[in-house]
């Protein structure tokens, strides 16, 4: 077990070489935000820009991917199914039915086919094409009315039955994981599209709770899923119970246990958030010493996700990502406290004390 520090970070930041472009230092797709949630979104995206990403692609439905867009001209945007949206989404909440229509209107409107392959086509490509995927800051894990959910879980019926690729049909019914609703679907095909991705993904807030829910459906754990190789899970208490099937008092009296069991169990590097963070991949154990009660406030962990996306979007290792997003987080958050006061910073302000925070990294 070690504690972090200053040497330690300053040894871990990724080179910026002189001769380099934006695609350098890496593409992040941050699947995230929701209609209640669109703050996520850009805390979550610009963060990952801030330590240094050269480029950061938002998917996310085209409400926020609007609103987003409105509040920074730093980020962009991929909006999920525009036309499918504009179309079908006031008129039929069903799925199913969904899904049947698209297959019929995609036979008799050339154009509608056209713009239904090129949304699918441009998901599945950017996928391909990141340097890293974080998932789940905002990302609702509200029923039907979700759109991002219920648009993604058309697109992969979608997928699944047109003749764009010789995908995997995901039958949830003969699958022992349990899939209540469509928000469980929409995640299960991202989770079953990111198998074989090699490069890592950053799972964060409701992605975790889709992963309890897979893990233990019911409360009882009947399954195992696997994530992706790559990847990074940072719960706060709360979820790593959720995760764990545990109670949040048993977790928060042995973090640095439950933190290493749940790196192991997951095949992932984990970061239990909250006052000294912890951070393992089942064999180190780092602290974080930074941060303050400043960073106890709404969006500050959308900020984090997207800084260790940033950092692993420029070749950093998933460890050595989330130490150096963890520490710097902290740090931004006492250099922005001796501002602002631990009680009138924001999660927003945060955002702007990262680069001072990498400043005094630099300078040791
Ligand atoms: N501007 C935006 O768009 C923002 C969007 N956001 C997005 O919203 C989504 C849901 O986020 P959320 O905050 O509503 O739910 P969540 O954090 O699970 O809390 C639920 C309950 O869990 C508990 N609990 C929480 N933390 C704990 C801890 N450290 N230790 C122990 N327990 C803890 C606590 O329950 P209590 O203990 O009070 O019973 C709490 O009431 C998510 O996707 C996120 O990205 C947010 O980031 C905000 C800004
Ligand atoms: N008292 C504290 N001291 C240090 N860090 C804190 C403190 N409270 C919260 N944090 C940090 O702030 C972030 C909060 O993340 P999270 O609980 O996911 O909030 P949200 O979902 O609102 O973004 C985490 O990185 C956590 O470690």
């Amino acid at each position: 077990m070690q504690n972090l520090t200053h040497d330690h970070i300053n040894a871990l930041l990724p080179p910026r070489p002189d001769n380099s472009h934006k695609m350098t230092f890496g593409h992040v797709l941050n699947i995230a935000g929701s209609i209640h949630y669109r703050g996520a979104a850009y805390l979550s995206s610009i963060s990952a820009l801030r330590v240094g990403a050269g480029y950061v692609t938002l998917a996310s439905s085209p409400s926020v991917c609007d609103s987003v867009s409105a509040l920074t001209p730093n980020v962009v945007t991929l909006p999920l199914l525009t036309q499918m949206t504009a179309k079908y989404d006031n008129n039929a909440p069903n799925t199913d039915l969904l899904a049947t229509q698209i297959q019929t209107a995609r036979w008799q409107t050339i154009d509608l086919q056209a713009i239904d392959k090129m949304a699918v086509l441009q998901l599945d490509d950017k996928l391909n094409q990141a340097s890293v995927i974080s998932i789940g800051s905002g990302l609702s894990i509200g029923q039907s009315t979700d759109q991002l959910s219920v648009n993604f879980s058309r697109s992969r019926n979608y997928l699944d039955n047109s003749s764009l690729g010789n995908k995997k049909h995901h039958n949830s019914d003969s699958d022992d994981l349990s899939v209540p609703n469509g928000n469980s679907e929409f995640f299960y095909a991202l989770l079953t599209q990111l198998q074989a991705n090699p490069n890592p993904v950053i799972f964060d807030a409701d992605a975790l709770n889709f992963i309890s829910r897979l893990l233990h459906p019911g409360n009882i754990a009947t399954t195992s899923i696997t994530l992706p190789k790559h990847s990074i899970i940072t719960p706060h208490p709360k979820e790593l119970s959720r995760l764990l099937n545990l109670d949040v008092s048993e977790i928060q009296a042995k973090r640095v246990h439950y933190t290493n069991m749940a790196a192991k169990q997951l095949n992932a590097v984990v970061v239990l958030k909250g006052k000294h963070t912890v951070i393992s991949d089942g064999e180190q154990v780092f602290i974080n010493p930074t941060g303050n009660s400043a960073l106890a406030k709404a969006g500050t962990g959308d900020v984090l996700t997207g800084m260790i996306a940033g950092f692993c979007a420029q070749g950093v290792s998933p460890i050595d990502a989330a130490c150096l997003g963890v520490y710097l987080h902290g740090l931004a958050g006492d250099i922005a406290a001796e501002d602002l006061s631990q009680y009138g910073m924001l999660a927003s302000d945060l955002l702007n004390y990262i680069p001072r925070a990498i400043l005094q990294v630099l300078s040791v």
